[in-house]
């Protein structure tokens, strides 16, 4: 089990993230999320520590009950039995949320060979199970929770009121304790300065619209994570419908910007996605917010058909290898300094484009 972890943790792909699925060429991944509290103990945030231990020894069956009924193999590790840097690595692969890592003491994980489903323990709730598919597919996401849900209340009393639903740790999450999730590549809404006006109609329809790894986090790379706001008093289906048919919408605008910008202003475009190019294929030293602001112009180019010598994937398999803690992990964790990373991830970025 712990050998799979340590897999995971190795491997520069991400199957959810491979740029296929519906809509793929701007939704890169779509995320249920169920939150889960057992019955008879408190919430995480006011467990103490012996408690916290009790609900991560209780939960650690589960692995045995999901692999008997889908045939996957899953594994079980306690956080602070990880390095740091394999705990870090873990949240720029979105398995764990940044939230999960900070107090690592009582925090489990268990997740998939596919890394398509992942439980967090003793996050904000004792149980956050989170599905992930590529592209615009919250429905399957969706069916795989709700199998692994069951699994789990089938064996273990989990909070749940007739009158309120699922008991959960934040009143937001009352309810269905359901967040859906789209993981969107918006470069051209971006570019044409739009964003502002998507975000403000998103909040007025109920969603929220986050950065790249959640909650308080930034919009790197032109990534942003539109969930829904409200758990309670709304079915699983009305959430995921509403929530597919506005980041259609997105998708739509995102399509009209893109061809607004090749047809407006081609040269600006064709100088901007290249220069992009450029300097990714010969820059010897860059940041990782710098990669990730050009492979996104790079994509975007890619998308357009203007720089024809790239693979679309290009931009999903760097964007997990040039994370500045993966990159320190392939490094073999020896503490580089930043500009030594700077190097490492300009000459990986150098050999992934050339290979093209
Ligand atoms: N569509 C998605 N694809 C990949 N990862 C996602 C997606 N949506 C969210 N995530 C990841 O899930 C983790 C948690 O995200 P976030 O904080 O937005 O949600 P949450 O913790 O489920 O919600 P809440 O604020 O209700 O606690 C982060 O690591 C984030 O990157």
């Amino acid at each position: 089990m712990a050998n799979l972890v340590e897999k995971l943790i190795d491997q520069p792909l991400t199957p959810w993230l491979s740029g296929s699925g519906p809509e793929g060429e701007i939704v890169l991944s779509s995320r249920i999320r169920l939150a889960r509290n057992l019955r008879c103990l408190p919430f995480p945030g006011r467990a103490s520590a012996a408690q916290l231990g009790e609900i991560t020894a209780e939960l650690k069956e589960v692995p045995y009950d999901l692999q008997a009924e889908d045939g996957h193999e899953y594994a079980f590790v306690e956080l602070d039995q990880l390095l740091p840097l394999a705990r870090y690595v873990l949240v720029e692969k979105h398995i764990i949320s940044p939230n999960h890592v900070a107090e690592p003491e009582n925090r489990a994980l268990i997740v998939r060979d596919d890394v398509s489903v992942s439980i967090m323990i003793n996050e904000e709730d004792h149980l956050r199970l989170q599905c992930l598919e590529a592209g615009l597919n919250l429905n399957d996401a969706l069916e795989k929770a709700n199998a692994v849900d069951d699994i789990i209340e089938a064996k273990h009393d989990v909070a749940f009121m007739e009158n309120m639903g699922y008991l959960t740790s934040c009143p937001t999450n009352i309810g269905t304790g359901l967040r859906a999730s789209v993981m969107v590549h918006l470069p051209a809404l971006s570019l044409t300065k739009q964003m502002g006006r998507i975000v403000a109609i998103a909040t007025q329809l109920g969603l929220t619209v986050r950065g790249l790894y959640g909650e308080g986090t930034e919009a790197a790379g032109n990534i942003f994570q539109i969930s829904n706001q409200v758990t309670l008093g709304r079915n699983e289906q009305d959430i995921i419908s509403n929530l597919t048919s506005v980041v259609k919408q997105v998708v739509d605008k995102e399509r009209m910007a893109r061809r607004l910008l090749i047809n407006d202003s081609p040269d600006a475009l064709f100088d901007r996605v290249w220069r992009a190019y450029g300097v990714l294929r010969y820059a010897h030293s860059i940041s990782a917010q710098e990669s990730l602001a050009l492979l996104s112009e790079v994509r975007l180019g890619v998308d357009l058909g203007v720089i024809d010598e790239t693979p679309p994937d290009i931009f999903t398999k760097l964007l997990i290898t040039t994370r500045p803690n993966f990159l320190q992990h392939l490094a073999g964790d020896v503490g580089m300094s930043q500009s030594e990373s700077d190097k490492m991830r300009a000459k990986l970025v150098r050999a992934t484009l050339q290979k093209t």
